[in-house]
């Protein structure tokens, strides 16, 4: 580990990098009060992420950092959720500054715990008190909550729903066994008491589902998430063919392939899903792409039987919903309409095959923890990727992965090694699965040896 000295001099570098943006701006330097780095660009997100993070850790020590990260809980859950910020719009009566009786009366909470909470909060820059009126007001943190409905949305969504689910884990290996891999015995299913999986389950309640909806927006948004790392890591020219085919497989209401459409002159997009979902979706189709997209019901727990085969599979946020067995399945029922030339294409994150503190890359991490309590699913790694396509058939070859520069998600591109006539089992039995061949390389490219 570096002095504490020299790390202080690496902040000092980063500081200088992240001040020159509030000075290229014209703006003030960040404080609790306002957060005017908030709309730093994508590639300098990392570097204010890292500017002290380690440090502050020393600084803390081991067990009070431990603790911090143990109490952070009981330290952030009722003090947004409960008190003024998780319902913007709800407590519009409160000024801009407020004293605890008006946030009590515009709360409905006693007046007592309307002190008691915010105070807490108040040691970590969350909501401030004027220590002559003893009046409320927001800091930086307190009121982006207060008005941006999608990041509430977030916070609410890991405070009220992840966090407590999550706690059921462990019971849940205990109960089915850490090889679990049935969505309707994850976590979320214990800690919810149900049997049904998040989306049919959070249905009936209208307020958690728009909750889970604004959160997803909120995570998937920015350059880092950007529809155009599809467009950027395939040749897509090669296939843009009169006639050729794309397959968004679970592909919901079509937003890739819309973008891809919009990006492509002949490509025709058929999204398949369930059946509850394409009835909706072509209403949400702007009208001038009705003639290129088209919405097909298929499970794809069942065969595609498409003929003649599409150019290309699309695979967006799918395998990493399903544990090993059912992404296996789901991967073989492509086969029947796999030829030469047929190319799959998987989005997802792409984890890093050793631990990292950088923060895009801990949030493949974290959503590996996320897609565990909630499916009993997981996020992988390059090879793990390869090892579940070779799985489920060695005649897929993975060709690349690339991860484009700034972006959190990394695409797999695919190939198919079989013949152009339909598989048979003759052909599973012929072709063993290589394995080993894939290097990693810093820059997330993945080539053959
Ligand atoms: C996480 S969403 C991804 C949606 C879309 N690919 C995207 O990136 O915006 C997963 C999708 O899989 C669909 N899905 C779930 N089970 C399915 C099944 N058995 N067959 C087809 N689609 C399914 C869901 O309806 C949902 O649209």
């Amino acid at each position: 580990m570096p002095s504490l000295t020299s790390m202080a001099e690496c902040i000092l570098a980063r500081a200088k990098k992240l001040d020159a943006y509030p000075e290229a701006q014209n703006i003030a330097y960040p404080s609790f009060d306002d957060d005017t780095l908030d709309q730093l660009p994508d590639e300098l997100q990392d570097e204010r992420w890292a500017l002290a993070n380690e440090l502050k850790q020393l600084s803390r020590g081991a067990a009070q950092t431990t603790l911090d990260c143990a109490l952070s809980a009981v330290d952030r859950r009722p003090c947004p959720s409960r008190c003024v910020s998780l319902q913007p719009g709800r407590h519009r009566t409160l000024g801009s500054t407020a004293s605890y009786g008006e946030i009590a009366a515009a709360s409905g909470l006693k007046e007592d715990l309307c002190r008691r909470f915010p105070r807490l909060g108040m040691g970590s820059h969350f909501f401030v008190e004027d220590s002559d009126t003893k009046r409320v007001r927001h800091t930086a943190s307190s009121r982006r909550l207060a008005t941006d409905r999608s990041f509430s949305d977030a916070v609410g969504l890991e405070i009220d729903e992840l966090g407590p689910a999550s706690s059921k884990l462990t019971q849940v290996w205990d109960k089915h066994g850490q090889e679990a891999g049935e969505p309707n015995q994850s976590a979320f299913c214990m800690f919810n008491e149900t049997e049904r999986l998040i989306f049919a389950f959070l249905a009936s309640q209208p307020e958690r589902t728009q909750r889970f909806g604004g959160a997803m927006g909120f995570f998937t948004k920015g350059e880092t998430w950007d529809a155009r790392q599809m467009l950027a890591s395939f040749d897509w020219p090669s296939i843009d063919q009169p006639g050729a085919q794309v397959v968004d497989i679970g592909g919901g209401n079509g937003q890739i392939s819309q973008y891809l459409a919009f990006h492509t002159e002949h490509v025709h997009y058929v999204v398949q899903d369930l059946a509850h979902v394409v009835s909706q979706a072509p209403s949400q189709l702007p009208g001038h792409l009705k003639v290129r997209i088209e919405f097909v019901q298929h499970d794809f727990f069942t065969p595609q039987t498409m003929e003649p085969p599409p150019a290309a599979f699309i695979m967006r946020y799918i395998l990493h919903n399903w544990a090993e067995k059912h992404a296996i399945h789901i991967l073989q029922n492509l086969v029947p309409a796999m030829s030469k030339g047929t190319k799959l294409l998987i989005y997802e994150y792409v984890l890093p095959d050793q631990p990292v503190t950088d923060l895009t890359g801990r949030f493949g991490f974290q959503m590996d923890a996320i897609m565990a309590t909630i499916f009993n699913a997981q996020e992988r790694t390059a090879v793990e990727y390869e090892r579940l396509l070779k799985g489920a058939d060695p005649r897929y070859e993975v060709e690349a992965v690339c991860r484009p520069e700034g972006s959190t998600m990394s695409i797999i591109v695919v190939g198919w090694t079989g013949s152009d006539r339909r598989p048979t089992k003759d052909d599973n039995a012929s072709i063993k699965p290589k394995s080993g061949q894939i290097k990693v390389q810093t820059e997330w490219q993945i080539t053959r040896n």
